[in-house]
């Protein structure tokens, strides 16, 4: 079987392990399943390509030898489905109808929509599994398994995704040591194809050149899987996780970002900075940067490195907070739990991420002795990379929980810049109003100021009133904060009047 022959007879071991497990993967589905209950979801793309392949050289291994006379596989025996669209490019089009004659596939055209597309076939047919395409960094990946049954109301059979964890480059590897037919459009600059409403050349491939035609070197020239879909037109996202305001500052303002008041809670994870080995910078820092753009640090806490101490504080921090950010326990080494905390606190499991395992290849290479897919293990679904040129890894979003991964201040800045950046449009790091701040001292005694102050508390609720010494001898230190300057103002000007002209001085 020519496609096992040129996989056994090439020295990428890699290769030769994605292909294994995938080989792996289909006899088990064909010995779990008859012929008759499996089909193949075939759309001419080069994921399905592979798969296609796959099939064959699997459906070969399964019956053997003997079933295959001279080691040829005649007729595709699997029945495949084809979904086509009149949004599709024709060069998809035509490729699959092509393939299909080639490899005498059975094919069932259907014209509607996947899902009920699916249930009139169900309805028909006896299948209960059907192979996909689907690689781990597909949007709609997130969750699957190599096995995985449809999803909640949808009709209901096997989804098995035989590739589930191969990279870009694995299926790049794959097409051209196999030297199998591709669409030809991944010969002109496209990674990834969708739509022609949605899908575009990867502009990353593109060749600059001084004639009006914009030429295009091939895909799998594209050097960094990672940006495999920067050729398709993105999709708004939305800030999934964002909650509504915790507080909401005055009557004027419900409809304005700027005026929201947005509570974060900031965690450390760090055994060393509970002995007090070290100094904590890192929340502290945070903090302040919070503050600067307007947002409320409701708390900050410093957890041991321990995946229950770590999970328990998420827990407790991200129903009641808009973000959460962790510092601390991030990386390969036995203490680094943020990770797995994180998962534990939204219910899933830690699994390698590849997008994330391409991104430590590039910033390890062959420095590495581990295994990078171990490394990258990162909450399974929930986890969104938010990539920045200026970050060499990028930062970890679990919802509205951010794992930063700095260790010290100056990394803190550069990480904190990029996060303001990338997600302050969004709606999910808004900067809003900054708070303004007025200090006053006083000799007057906590006795004589006490009553006063509860009274002025409940008068303008709006503001954060705070007293504090610098030495117990010392004169007492009354803060304003809020967000209107005027109404800073009215409250010094009321707690003046309560007391003698001069019981009260400013400061900065
Ligand atoms: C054969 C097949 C089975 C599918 N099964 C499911 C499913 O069980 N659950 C689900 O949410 N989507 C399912 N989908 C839909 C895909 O997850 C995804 O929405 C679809 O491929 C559209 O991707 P696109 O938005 O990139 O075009 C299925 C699609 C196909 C072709
Ligand atoms: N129109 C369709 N008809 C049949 N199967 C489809 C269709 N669209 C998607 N699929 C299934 O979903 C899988 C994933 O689709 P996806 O678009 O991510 O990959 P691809 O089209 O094979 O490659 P590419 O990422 O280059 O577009 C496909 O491999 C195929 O199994
Ligand atoms: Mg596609």
């Amino acid at each position: 079987m020519e496609i096992d022959k040129a996989i056994r007879e090439s020295d990428d071991t890699r290769l030769k392990t994605k292909y294994s497990n995938a080989v792996y993967v289909i006899t088990r589905a064909l010995a779990l399943y008859s012929i008759e209950e499996v089909a193949f979801s075939f759309n001419g793309g080069k994921d399905s390509t592979v798969l296609l392949h796959l099939l064959r050289a699997g459906y070969f291994l399964h019956r053997g030898e003997q079933n295959c006379p001279n080691g040829v596989l005649t007729d595709f025996p699997i029945r495949t489905i084809y979904f086509e669209s009149a949004s599709a490019f024709p060069e998809i089009n035509s490729f699959t109808y092509d393939i299909a004659k080639t490899y005498g596939m059975q094919m069932d055209i259907i014209r509607s929509d996947f899902k009920s597309g699916l249930e009139t076939l169900l309805k028909a047919k006896p299948i209960r599994a059907i192979f996909l395409g689907v690689r781990i960094g597909d949007p709609t990946a997130v969750g699957q398994e190599q096995f995985s049954p449809s999803s909640p109301g949808w009709p209901s059979f096997m989804r098995v995704n035989p590739i589930l964890d191969w990279s870009y480059r694995d299926v790049w590897a794959f097409l051209l040591t196999c030297k199998v037919q591709y669409c030809s459009l991944y010969d002109q600059g496209y990674t990834s194809i969708g739509s022609i409403y949605d899908t575009v050349p990867n502009s990353l491939l593109s060749i600059s050149n001084t004639s009006s035609k914009e030429k295009f070197k091939p895909a799998y020239l594209l050097p960094d899987g990672r940006l495999e879909r920067a050729g398709r037109v993105k999709k708004i996202s939305s800030s999934n996780g964002t909650r509504l305001p915790a507080v909401n500052n005055g009557p004027d303002s419900v409809d304005s970002h700027r005026n929201w008041m947005f509570t974060a809670s900031v965690i450390g994870v760090g055994d060393e900075i509970l002995f007090g080995t070290v100094e904590d910078q890192l929340g502290p820092s945070l903090c302040r940067k919070l503050h600067s753009i307007g947002w409320l640090t409701s708390q900050t806490a410093v957890v041991r490195n321990d995946i229950d101490s770590v999970a328990e504080e998420i827990e407790r921090c991200k129903s009641t907070n808009d973000m959460v950010f962790l510092y601390g326990g991030v990386g390969p080494l036995h203490s680094d739990v943020t990770s797995a905390g994180v998962a534990k606190a939204f219910g899933v499991r830690l699994a390698p991420d590849e997008e994330f395992e391409e991104y430590l290849r590039h910033l390890i290479g062959d420095h590495c002795t581990g295994d990078r897919n171990e490394m990258a293990q990162l909450p399974e679904g929930i986890t969104e990379l938010l990539h920045h040129e200026k970050l060499p890894v990028p930062l970890i979003k679990c919802q509205n929980v951010i794992v930063l991964s700095a260790t010290n201040a100056t990394e803190l800045d550069k990480q904190w810049d990029c996060l303001i950046e990338l997600t302050g449009s969004d709606g999910c790091l808004v900067t809003t109003e900054p708070y303004s701040s007025k200090r006053l001292t006083t000799n007057l005694t906590d006795v004589e100021t006490a009553q006063p102050l509860s009274k002025l508390c409940l008068e303008f609720p709006d503001l954060y009133i705070g007293c504090f010494r610098e030495s117990r001898q010392g004169p007492l230190v009354i803060s304003f904060e809020g967000k209107d300057l005027a109404r800073i103002q009215a409250a010094l000007e009321s707690l003046c009047k309560k007391f003698h002209p001069e019981a009260f001085s400013e400061v900065n």
